[in-house]
């Protein structure tokens, strides 16, 4: 058979896939269904609040469900029960012959009743069903605003359905929840929300509503004659279902709302324990989350593993298949010390990798840890011992970058003040050698400038912190710090440095979240990065490089 007869198969069965009613406009005195009426309009009561003042659409494939939910909201609408009239929105994914033809079709209908319409082109990566609603989602969220909300036709059958293929696949009591009726969805930096008032009614409802209005809906045949798994549930499991209980639909969406109360009070213990195991909780980047491993297992083993779900699924749309959390609860079980086990997550809009070190677990997006493999770049700053004194110099900020890409950007920020009090605090606290003493002395007498050095950390250098009685250097030094493997390579010291002898004062050694300040004798280098932080007016921070363009534009 010649690629054109089949051409022509295809054309003659998709057009018949339209139900063969006349488009026309719906009569005002036409028949409500009261079921599918008081569905839509509680759930309007229900969300009332949250409603007000937003835009609504209708998403409109023109099939049956979605095409009865547009025809009720115009018939409650023009009887005053209803306060708003969606905007129909209809994605045309060009997917099969006649996607041209429903597009024309739904446009035609919102004519003849004079709803606004409009007609989206989506691109599909691929073809299944899935490809197809990602594609649809993300067209229909660009073409919406923030805030907007996105009514979507789907009713109990398709919830039964939805529950049944979850469970097949495993789910947990968030899947096993099914669709939600509202849900507030984010993408990018924008939030939308999708509403569906129908999932407590029943298909059947839904046509003979669609029947008795004459809607002239579409019928797409790979809805029902489809080899995917939901076709096959509809066609073969369902109807089986039934003849053991009638009301397996309502039973399995009913079931799904028990699951979706258990989630919610799921989710809150989780986020509580997720802030109780948080290292520094205000302060963790989605690029890298830290969990103290100690207080993780002060809890029982469920709450630990479902912790661990809403603790590695922070930050994106689909959670981690069951393997890795346990694969991830075994690493934070190890009782050796070799911490170079890593597992690589490849999540929906990063991939991860869960390491641990001594008794942190991390969570490491790849795009960070490759930028962590970047040079530092060193730099020489002159500072005049001028600007220590003045009184609107000293307080002005120095940004220094350290390192960046296009994802991340690590700076310091700091006052000249803060340099001329860590000075200070060095002269009052430190038996220094008597030639650097006499440098700091001349800088503060107002008769010398300074430069201030920020390299690397050099692989011999010798550093005195306040966690061991003596200079360390190396693994030794990065050890002392608990500094884990992959943030070794991003040290550097902040010295002054002599303009007479060039002899070095190594001030500070920094990290991209920490900071230290260094000394010549053990009593003295003990201030931590919050007291630098708080004190001292020191900053040391990485941000996303859409972050640094957001605060740059407050
Ligand atoms: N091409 C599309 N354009 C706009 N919205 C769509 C489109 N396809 C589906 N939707 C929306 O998503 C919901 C669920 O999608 P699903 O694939 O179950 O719909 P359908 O069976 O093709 O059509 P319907 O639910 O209208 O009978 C629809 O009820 C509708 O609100």
């Amino acid at each position: 058979m010649s690629s054109s007869n089949n051409d022509d198969n295809n054309n003659a069965k998709n057009s018949s896939a339209i139900r063969q009613y006349p488009i026309q406009s719906i009569a005002a005195d036409s028949l409500i269904d009261q079921s599918l009426a008081e569905a839509l309009l509680a759930s309007v009561a229900h969300y009332r609040d949250q409603l007000h003042g937003r835009r609504i659409w209708l998403a409109c494939s023109g099939g049956r469900d979605s095409l009865a939910l547009a025809a009720l909201c115009l018939q409650l609408y023009r009887r005053g029960d209803l306060p708003f009239l969606p905007q129909l929105l209809h994605v045309n994914h060009g997917l099969q012959a006649d996607s041209d033809h429903w597009a024309q079709h739904v446009a035609q209908w919102a004519q003849a009743q004079q709803m606004p319409c409009h007609i989206l082109r989506a691109t599909v990566n691929g073809h299944d069903e899935q490809a197809a609603r990602q594609a649809r989602y993300q067209v229909m969220f660009a073409h919406i605003n923030q805030d907007d909300v996105l009514l979507l036709a789907h009713h109990a059958d398709d919830q039964a359905e939805t529950v049944l293929m979850r469970l097949m696949q495993g789910a947990g009591v968030n899947g096993l929840s099914g669709m939600q009726p509202w849900r507030e969805q984010s993408q990018g930096a924008r939030c939308h929300v999708l509403w569906r008032p129908w999932l407590t009614v029943r298909r059947t409802a839904i046509t003979t509503y669609a029947e008795q209005l004459k809607l002239p809906y579409i019928n797409d045949p790979t809805n029902d004659d489809g080899d995917n798994v939901r076709s096959g549930l509809r066609r073969d499991i369902m109807p089986l279902l039934a003849t053991y209980n009638a009301n397996v639909v309502h039973n399995i969406a009913r079931s799904a709302q028990l699951l979706a109360d258990a989630h919610a009070t799921v989710s809150t213990q989780a986020a509580q324990d997720s802030q109780y195991t948080a290292i520094s909780p205000l302060c963790q980047p989605p690029f890298q989350r830290v969990l103290d491993i100690d207080k993780l297992q002060s809890m029982p083993l469920h709450r630990q593993r479902q912790l661990l779900h809403y603790w590695l699924a922070q930050d994106e749309s689909l959670p981690p298949a069951k393997q890795l959390i346990d694969d991830v609860l075994a690493l934070t079980q190890r009782t050796d010390a070799n911490h170079q086990t890593t597992l690589d997550w490849y999540a929906s809009k990063q991939i991860y990798t869960i390491r641990r070190y001594r008794q942190h677990l991390y969570r490491l997006s790849h795009s960070f840890l490759q930028w962590l493999t970047l040079p530092i770049n060193e730099q020489t700053l002159t500072l005049s011992s001028h600007c220590l004194f003045d009184n609107a110099s000293k307080k002005k900020t120095e940004t220094i970058t350290l390192r960046s890409n296009d994802s991340f950007c690590w700076q310091l920020q700091f006052t000249p003040d803060t340099i001329k009090r860590l000075l200070t605090y060095l002269l009052e606290h430190q038996s220094l050698p008597p030639n650097l003493s006499v440098d700091i002395i001349n800088i503060f007498e107002n008769e010398a400038d300074f430069l201030l050095k920020i390299a690397p950390l050099g692989r011999q250098q010798r550093l005195q912190t306040a966690f061991a009685t003596r200079p360390q250097a190396g693994k030794k030094l990065t050890q002392t710090l608990a500094m884990p493997v992959w943030l070794r390579d991003s040290l550097v010291v902040i010295s002054v440095v002599s303009t007479h002898t060039n002899e070095e004062l190594p001030l500070l050694l920094v990290s991209p979240f920490d900071s230290w300040m260094l000394g010549f004798d053990k009593s003295a280098a003990g201030i931590t990065s919050t007291i630098l932080d708080s004190d001292f007016s020191f900053r040391t921070t990485v941000r996303t490089i859409s972050q640094c363009h957001q605060d740059d534009s407050n």
